[in-house]
């Protein structure tokens, strides 16, 4: 092993190469940073849980608990409450307004000191949600720890992204989905002890967020910032000095003077909200939006957030609701390394293809069993088919968690050049937390009236946004980050017309029809 670390791999195909190795400083550095996935994946898991715990509902939703104790109405409609909704949407709609502010802090402060404050407002969070004495301080909690999870979405993906070798970008950016599926499952095996304990378990699993939230705010005091944006920040020679130990080498010339050429460029552009507008950064911001608005559509949250609850609906008892979800929560970690393992390998537009299909009909399988199995009055699946739902539901988690999971980070995180990366990642977060929040506040009402129906509608999405990715997504495998423009968008069968700044008035030629389509190539010729 050559000193200070492994040599990447995997080069990328052509165009620049840089010198690089998978040092300990890269792997320690994007470990801790991913640890800030922990804390928004907990925040996301414990939601489903506490909120099905009767101790809880009796404290700050009586009107829930009335309700479902009366056994009235249709068993599709027992959770359909705002407050209910609004205790795990408020998260989510708080995290959305942070970004805007996240966007500029990750700018003009960097990365790290962005991380330290999302590590703040996490602590502060849990310290108010564990304390709750009324629904007021519950939401205050919830409100805090979305500010948090909204510095820290902005900071960690762009980090990952920039500190990593080339040729593993992919899978160190994977982490941080991989810590966030992590923070689901802990919450989920939490919720599952806790509610054992009466009548406080649920302050418990509130309070247990603390840990996560202290191990990241450790990590994020000591860790250092990216040579991209100590550069852009005008700290040079700090910089290059960061480039070369995270490198591994003191061949770090060719790197260091594209960043630095990438951050004159960044520097030119006085508000770069405005100029992600400009119509050579269309397809980029476009692309993103769609990602992370076609990652919430999958309807992983109604899974995520409302597993426990949707399992109740289904007749389960809330002891073993809460157990499935600790077994498709073990699913969405483990698949989500497979993803780690094979995005710098076969990339990312077969991962998505391929998931599509197994999402599309896992969807479509729920919708059945539901539209067949569950009446308004009656919700006894019996044995068999309860483990049946249980196997489909996570069979699709595990295809989301391989693809569009990890992907709908990934891909917007790389995408960007320099001058617009920060405020492209912030519109990123943004979508991802406003489709996050729509989904959490709406998923019982949804359901109430959909009822299976509702597993249709998401299947039609997947169908969808697979048939997007098959013809517009192009191929970010192995590129340089600062090359992503003229490598792959410039050279895009569709995108490209958008690159030169003459091509307000383009006509599609003949040659810029798209292509036949195989599924592990992309569109970049
Ligand atoms: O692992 C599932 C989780 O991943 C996310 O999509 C974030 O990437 C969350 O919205 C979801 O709850």
């Amino acid at each position: 092993m050559p000193a200070g670390g492994f040599s990447a791999s995997l080069a990328p195909p052509s165009g620049m190469e840089f010198e690089a190795k998978i040092t300990p400083m890269v792997v320690t550095s994007c470990v801790t940073a991913a640890t800030g996935g922990l804390m928004f994946g907990y925040d996301i898991g414990v939601s489903g849980g506490v909120t099905s715990m009767e101790d809880f509902q009796r404290e700050f939703f009586p009107t829930v608990l009335r309700k479902r104790r009366e056994n009235k109405g249709s068993n599709y409609c027992r959770y359909d409450n705002q407050g209910l909704q609004l205790f795990t949407s408020s998260l989510y709609l708080a995290g959305l307004v942070s970004t805007l502010f996240a966007s500029y802090t990750t700018r003009r402060l960097g990365r790290r000191a962005t991380m330290r404050i999302a590590g703040a407002f996490f602590i502060v969070g849990v310290i108010f949600n564990g304390a709750a004495r009324n629904l007021g301080m519950l939401i205050v909690g919830r409100i805090l720890l979305g500010c948090g999870v909204g510095f820290a979405n902005q900071a960690i993906p762009l980090f990952l992204s920039e500190i990593a070798p080339t040729t593993i970008r992919g899978g160190l950016n994977s982490l941080f989905q991989i810590n966030i599926t992590v923070g689901i499952l802990f919450a989920n095996l939490v919720n599952y002890g806790t509610n054992r304990i009466h009548p406080w378990g649920w302050r418990l699993s509130l309070s247990l967020a603390g840990l996560p939230a202290v191990l990241f705010t450790l990590g994020a005091l000591f860790m250092i910032d990216t040579p991209n944006s100590l550069i852009e920040r005008g700290r040079q020679e700090e910089g290059k000095v960061v480039l070369k130990k995270i490198r591994g080498t003191d061949n770090v010339e060719p790197e260091f003077n594209e960043i630095v050429e990438a951050s004159r460029v960044a520097h030119d552009i006085k508000n770069p909200f405005r100029s992600l507008l400009q119509r050579r950064n269309r397809p980029l911001l476009l692309i993103t939006i769609l990602l992370q608005m076609f990652q919430q559509l999958t309807g992983i949250n109604a899974i995520m957030f409302y597993a426990p609850v949707l399992l109740t609906t289904l007749g389960f008892k809330t002891e073993a609701s809460l157990y499935s979800a600790v077994i498709t929560g073990a699913v969405n970690v483990l698949s989500t390394f497979v993803s780690m393992y094979t995005v710098d390998r076969v990339g990312r537009r077969m991962l998505l293809l391929d998931a599509g299909v197994q999402m599309f009909l896992s969807l479509v399988a729920i919708a059945v069993v539901m539209r067949t199995r569950v009446t308004d009055r009656s919700d006894h699946l019996g044995h068999d088919w309860a483990i049946m739902v249980v196997i489909i539901i996570c069979n699709f988690v595990s295809s989301f968690a391989w693809s569009w999971g990890p992907l709908g980070w990934l891909i917007p995180s790389e995408t960007f050049p320099l001058e617009t990366r920060s405020a492209g990642q912030s519109v990123s977060v943004c979508t991802n937390l406003l489709f996050t929040s729509i989904l959490a506040q709406v998923f019982l009402s949804m359901l109430c009236h959909l009822k299976s129906f509702i597993f249709v509608f998401f299947s039609i999405c997947v169908a969808i946004m697979s048939l997007f990715v098959l013809f517009f997504l192009p191929e970010t495998k192995n590129i340089p980050i600062e090359e992503m423009v003229e490598r792959v968008w410039k050279q895009h069968w569709f995108w490209k017309r958008f690159m030169n700044d003459e091509g307000d008035n383009h006509v599609i030629s003949e040659e810029e029809t798209p292509p036949m389509v195989s599924l592990s190539d992309s569109f970049v010729e």
